[in-house]
């Protein structure tokens, strides 16, 4: 069993991933976890050091490594790991269930004020600018999460009654 998580930043997929895989009795792996673990930096300090085009080329061989070794799994991804590399067709057919977190972009804008700081896309964006960078970025970037199995609305949602909705369709 193959489970992964995309969405927009900040849509709560690995705090949702973690959860899930704890209610399935699956392993967790969030893959911004796992670029980290192999090469010894945080996404910021590889941004800043390697560029956003060495985390994509990380970002893809890691993804494609997760996807072709591990089982019995929960993935979340990176907020742009489907929009690159065709990473969105591996998925969809490494796979067993793929679920979009779909959250509004007045909840993404809210969310993510709060947590800029170690998201380098949007880090340096004041933040009058985040509604209208998120809504263009969000648009652009559907195109990738739509093609999801599942798209599962999470506004309002507490993450535990998004797990328990993706869970039931195990049952
Ligand atoms: N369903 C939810 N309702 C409210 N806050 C949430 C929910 N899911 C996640 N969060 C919060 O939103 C922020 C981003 O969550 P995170 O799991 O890091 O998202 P992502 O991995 O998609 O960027 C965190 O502060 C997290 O606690
Ligand atoms: O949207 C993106 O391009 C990114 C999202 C981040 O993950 P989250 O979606 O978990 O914040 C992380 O992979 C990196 O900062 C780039
Ligand atoms: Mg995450």
């Amino acid at each position: 069993m193959k489970i992964v998580l995309v969405g927009y930043m900040g849509s709560g997929k690995s705090t949702v991933a973690k959860l899930l895989a704890n209610a399935m009795k699956l392993k967790f792996l969030d893959l911004d976890n796992y670029i980290e673990q192999r090469l010894g930096s945080k996404i910021p300090i590889i941004f800043k050091e390697r560029g956003e085009l060495f985390f994509r080329k990380k970002e893809h061989e890691y993804l494609k490594c997760i996807l072709d070794n591990e089982n019995d799994l929960v993935l979340s991804v990176g907020g742009g790991t489907p929009c690159y590399a065709g990473n969105m067709d591996s998925i969809i057919e490494k796979a067993d269930a793929v679920f979009y977190l779909k959250v509004s972009l007045p909840v993404l804008v809210q969310r993510l004020s709060k947590e800029k700081e170690n998201r380098p896309l949007i880090k340096n964006i004041p933040d009058e600018d985040l509604p209208e960078f998120i809504g263009k970025h969000l648009f652009e970037r559907s195109f990738y999460y739509s093609q999801a199995t599942y798209k599962v609305l999470c506004d309002k949602k507490e993450p535990k009654t998004i797990v328990d909705e993706i869970q039931s369709l195990f049952i």
